[in-house]
Parts: C-alpha cells; structure tokens; sequence
C-alpha cells in the first residue's frame, strides 16, 4: 500500500504552470528526493503533497503527513519542549525527539531565540514526534552543520526502517536512503 500517489497531478502558480502530468508513489520504507532549479516547484510539489495546495489537475492521495519546511510552525514565546508538546500524539516522546535532533540542551529556552539551524532542528524534531507516517521535508538540510546532517540522516534511517516513506526538496545530497529523483524542470 502506498503512503502517497499523486496521479497525473499539475500545478499553476505564480501565474504559471509549474508541472503536469506528474505521477508518483511512495511506499513505506521509501524516500524521493526531488531537484530542480530554483522556482520548478519543488516546495509546491509538498504543498500539493501536504494537501495545502489544490492541483490544477490530478488526484492526491497521501497518509497522515508532517511538512517541515521553512516555517518552524512552532510558538516563538514557548521553550522548545513545550512548543513541541504542542504536536506531540504522546508527550512522554518530546524527550527523545529532542536527543534524536541534538537539542536536549535547548528545551527551555525559548524558540524565538533559536539560530536557523537550531530552528531547523526544531522543524525535525517537531516531524519526528508527529507520528505521521509520511514525512514532506522542504530543504532540510538548510543551515545544518555537519553533526547535524549526520543526526538528518539517522532520523531518515530511522523513520523508514520503522515502515514510513518521505518526500524531500533539495538543492543539496541527502544522506540516510537509497533515493529515487524527480528532477522538475524549468
Ligand atoms: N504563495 C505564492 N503565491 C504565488 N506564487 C507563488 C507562491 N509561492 C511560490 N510561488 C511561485 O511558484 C513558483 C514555484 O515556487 P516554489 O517555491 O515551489 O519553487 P522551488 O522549486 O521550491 O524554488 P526554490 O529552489 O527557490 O526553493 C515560483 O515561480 C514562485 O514565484
């Protein structure tokens, strides 16, 4: 059973029409790392994922997903551990989200105070507690340090060892998968 089918999916924005007859699936365990140049819709391609943004055309058919992108999606006034309780199916795993994403130390300081890559690990930990079984990953590896794509890569081990698929944006490798590619295309 797939995680996520998008079939025969088009998208106009921008006033544009960024991609057509696009169709993918993913399966559990499954990753996709999706290229292009900049503007070819990569993060439209999650949004439409996500169910945030409706297809010109196309059906999409995804489970429960979590979307890490350039948002943190976290309250800027709460410590770290708090705004992430905020998501959390089961508090008692904010804990270990925090030492999976190297940011036990920051728990309660709060998230306004956070540098990019900080932030950019709390997006991480903030997905990697949600329990959604399908992962939208825009950028993620934007502002990390080299530990920290190391920690990127052991949660990708991890999430797809544990039966869930993801769909990633990026202008840089990614570790952590044996990747398939969509290159979107100017
Ligand atoms: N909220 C929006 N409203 C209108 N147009 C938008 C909006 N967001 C993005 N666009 C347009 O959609 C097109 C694709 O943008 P998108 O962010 O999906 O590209 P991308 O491939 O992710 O780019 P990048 O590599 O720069 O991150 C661009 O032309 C952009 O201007």
């Amino acid at each position: 059973m797939s995680l996520l089918a998008l079939r025969d999916v088009a998208c106009w924005r921008g006033g544009r029409l960024l991609f057509e007859s696009l169709n993918l699936t993913l399966a559990a365990g499954e990753a996709m790392l999706v290229t292009g140049p900049n503007g070819t819709g990569k993060s439209s391609l999650l949004r439409v994922a996500a169910g945030l943004l409706r297809p010109l055309a196309g059906t999409v058919e995804a489970a429960p997903c979590a979307l890490a992108d350039e948002r943190p999606a976290l309250d800027p006034e709460l410590g770290l551990a708090k705004a992430l309780a905020f998501w959390a199916p089961r508090s008692g795993d904010v804990p270990a989200a925090l030492e999976a994403t190297g940011l036990a130390a920051l728990a309660d300081v709060p998230v306004r105070l956070f540098s990019t890559g900080q932030l950019r690990r709390a997006s991480l930990a903030r997905v990697a507690l949600s329990g959604a079984p399908l992962w939208l990953l825009d950028e993620p590896a934007n502002g990390l340090d080299t530990g920290s794509l190391d920690l990127l890569a052991e949660l990708i081990v991890r999430h797809l060892d544990n039966g869930g698929a993801l769909l990633a944006a990026s202008h840089q490798p990614l570790s952590g998968a044996a990747w398939r590619t969509l290159e979107l295309a100017q």
